[in-house]
């Protein structure tokens, strides 16, 4: 088989684990996203997150900081990949990386396997659920180094749309420029890669051992346990 001309990767399951995720940036993000709302009042992005996170939850123009940390907290609790959420976490962590605290692990597998794709001309993007700026702080500040020259483009929710929606990856498409069948995404979620075949792209389940999805059923996808 040829080489996709695009392989597009999901990160939280499939370059890094959940683990990495879900309890060491998680955990670093839920002290610090209050003291980041009151720190930076006038940050466009933060007053955007905070006028999206007061809508969602109902809650009244008069709603301090505590009540937009709970939220948040809840939404971090239950797993709930929602904007605003994703905004703030992404611009927490950038700094996090920026200032040393942070240092993103990736599954041993995976370096190898992009520098090999990209090595033979294959062209690498991500889609995942964390920001675009939480995204590029992550892959700029690795174990193995700054990988950031390796992808030629980030999408998010925001840029791109939900991951378990079709129009998401059909949008992906348009900005790659790329033709359907030339693109492959590579993910842990079964559904994400569901809405990826039904745009027309190539699918690869990443089935991990210890990872939440690594009994999964891949139903039609063809799936591997590491890259
Ligand atoms: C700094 S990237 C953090 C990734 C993240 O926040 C996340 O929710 C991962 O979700 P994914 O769509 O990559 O499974
Ligand atoms: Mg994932």
């Amino acid at each position: 088989m040829s080489s996709p001309t695009w392989v597009v990767l999901d990160i939280e399951g499939t370059l890094s684990s959940t683990h990495q995720v879900l309890v060491v940036l998680y955990d670093y993000a839920r002290p610090r996203l209050g003291p980041w709302i009151d720190g930076h009042p006038d940050d466009p992005a933060v007053v955007e997150a905070v006028a999206e996170i007061r809508e969602l939850a109902g809650l009244p123009g008069s709603a301090g900081t505590p009540e937009l940390v709970a939220v948040l907290h809840d939404w971090m609790d239950r797993d709930q990949k929602v904007g605003p959420l994703k905004a703030l976490q992404g611009l927490v962590w950038q700094q996090g990386y920026r200032d040393g605290d942070l240092l993103a692990e990736l599954f041993p597998d995976v370096v190898p396997a992009l520098k090999s794709w990209h090595g033979n001309g294959s062209r690498l993007a991500v889609f995942s659920s964390g920001s675009v700026a939480g995204q590029v702080a992550f892959f700029g500040h690795t174990t193995e180094g700054d990988l950031t020259g390796l992808f030629e483009h980030h999408f998010d929710t925001v840029n791109a749309g939900p991951k378990r929606e079709e129009a998401s990856y059909r949008a992906i498409a348009a900005v790659l420029d790329a033709p359907a069948d030339e693109i492959v995404f590579y993910s842990d979620v079964p559904a994400e890669l569901h809405a990826a075949a039904a745009a027309g792209w190539g699918t690869v389940g990443v089935a991990r051992d210890g990872e939440p999805y690594g009994d999964a059923d891949f139903g039609p996808h063809r799936t591997v346990r590491s890259l």
